[in-house]
């Protein structure tokens, strides 16, 4: 059966129910596809049923150190608890997101969406064609290039689990794998990093990352640098880690291997081959405008393009707004120039915007570095945090915020209002000026420079 719409839109996640509300809204006959339930990573997979249950073991933590200042009693986290209170939130999200598109109009599809030619898709038994096509694909967890890589758990299973085994070994050390081994640390179990390069967070700023790395050992948790897993061989009894440290190879022992190893575009079920899409290991390549080369009317938006914007929600929200309005002025897009926050949430928090310490000498920018531990501050103090600390670059002639990195109970609210202040270009002194409520962790800011 052949249909034909005006725009069909692959993937239900942000960038696709973003792309797929906004056009529909202005008037534009929609079709939209998933082959998994409607909704996508974020709230099913992703950010927000990982910080239910970040956000359970903070306030565990919390009560843990203020045990005998008012509060009695033992609290303790519960996995099972968790798992349930987590799927009140998840759940939800595909009859609500299915729910959303049918009263906008939206036609739904459910499928595999490949290429057939550069007008038109394979759905099941239907054949669609689009003015506009747009791939909002997102991404999936890597193929790795070892022997044994199969036996590895994603976070899709591992946020399904019924029970976690005792000793569990995350392979890289990006943000999936410090999430989600300090949960599993704070639930009593014996937690081993393995990363292979030689800073783990590599996207943020050095001095942070070894910050949360004492943080995240005082959990328990073992974390092994420039060491890369070569192999894993599952034995009668957990699994068999080989890895190599420079030139010396030895092996590790777990019961369960978690791919914290990085993600990829999801992007090999869409045949782009039959319509020529150009793609590089980042993903489809796009223009400014989000169009893919060379087909203009062919866009792509989120984790699975190749574009500035790192492959996180805001910037797959971001990217679906700026390919809707392409289409909707007909006017080029100005290059993305907004700074994006990164958020990893650890307890405590680490948060940065802006330039880092290595980007700035990398690349020769000017800079003047304030930082300083905040755990005297009676934010800090009432609730008794330890290793709360501040990170900001500034320009040193104008006082401009460059950067702006934070690891405590309040960072990510901190990196926010930071971000704020480099897209607006304000300085130190704007910063200093601003009567904020007290007492608050913003009415501190005056006091970090
Ligand atoms: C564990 C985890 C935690 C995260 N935490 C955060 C966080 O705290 N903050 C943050 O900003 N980001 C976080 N992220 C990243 C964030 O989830 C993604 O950047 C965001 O969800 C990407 O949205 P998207 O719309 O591009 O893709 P997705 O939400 O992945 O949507 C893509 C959809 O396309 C569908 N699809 C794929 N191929 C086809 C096909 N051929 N045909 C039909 N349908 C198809 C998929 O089934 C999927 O539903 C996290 C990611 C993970 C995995
Ligand atoms: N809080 C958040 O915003 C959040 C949370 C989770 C995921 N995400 C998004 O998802 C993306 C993917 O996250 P991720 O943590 O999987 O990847 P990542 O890219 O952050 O880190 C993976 C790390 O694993 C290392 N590695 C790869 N192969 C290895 C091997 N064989 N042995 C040892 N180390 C190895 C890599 O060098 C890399 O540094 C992130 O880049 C981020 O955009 C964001």
């Amino acid at each position: 059966m052949n249909t034909t719409y005006d725009m069909i839109v692959i993937g239900t996640g942000v960038a696709g129910s973003t792309v797929a509300t906004k056009a529909q809204k202005a008037g534009l006959e929609v079709a939209i596809v998933d082959e998994r339930q409607y909704g996508g990573t974020c709230p099913q997979r992703g950010c927000d049923p990982k910080k239910v249950m970040a956000g359970i073991s903070k306030i565990v933590d919390d009560a843990k150190r203020v045990k005998g200042l008012g509060l009695d009693g033992d609290v303790t986290l519960n996995w099972k608890d968790l798992q349930a209170f987590k799927k009140k939130f998840t759940e939800p999200v595909p009859e609500g997101t299915e729910e959303k598109f049918n009263s906008l109009g939206i036609r739904r599809y459910h499928g595999t969406a490949s290429f057939l030619d550069p007008h038109t898709l394979k759905i099941g038994e239907h054949n669609v064609t689009a003015k506009y096509i747009v791939i909002a694909t997102g991404a999936k967890p890597a193929d790795l290039p070892f022997e044994g890589f199969e036996h590895l758990v994603t976070s899709d299973q591992f946020l399904e689990m019924e029970e976690l085994p005792d000793r569990l070994l995350f392979v890289g050390g990006g943000y999936i794998s410090f999430e989600f081994a300090q949960l599993a640390a704070r639930l009593g179990k014996d937690v081993l990093i393995v990363h292979r390069g030689r800073n783990v967070l590599e996207n943020h700023d050095f001095e942070m990352t070894n910050k949360l790395i004492e943080h995240t050992k005082d959990l328990g948790v073992e974390i092994h640098t420039n060491t890369e897993v070569t192999k894993v061989t599952k034995l009668d009894s957990g699994y068999k880690i080989d890895v190599k440290k420079f030139n010396h190879e030895h092996a590790l022992k777990a019961d369960m291997v978690f791919h914290g190893a990085g993600r990829a575009p999801n992007i090999e079920h869409l045949e782009l081959a039959n319509a020529g899409i150009e793609f590089s290991k980042q993903g489809i390549k796009v223009n400014e405008n989000q169009q893919s080369l060379p087909h203009p009317h062919i866009y792509a938006a989120g984790d699975c393009a190749d574009t500035v914007l790192p492959p996180l929600t805001p910037a797959a929200g971001e990217e679906g707004t700026r390919l809707v309005s392409h289409i909707l002025d007909d006017k080029p897009m100005a290059p993305v120039q907004k700074p994006v926050p990164s958020i990893v949430f650890t307890y405590p928090v680490l948060a940065s915007v802006g330039l880092s310490q290595q980007e700035a000498r990398e690349k020769n920018i000017p800079y003047e570095s304030e930082s300083k531990t905040i755990t005297k501050f009676f934010t800090y103090q009432r609730t008794k945090e330890p290793g709360a600390y501040v990170k900001i670059l500034l320009n040193p002639s104008t006082g401009e915020i460059l950067g702006a990195h934070f690891l405590s109970s309040e960072a990510e609210h901190l990196v926010n209002i930071f971000a704020l202040a480099i897209q607006q270009g304000l300085t130190k002194h704007d910063l200093k000026s601003v009567l904020w409520g007290y007492p608050t962790a913003e009415s501190d800011i005056p006091s970090f420079f």
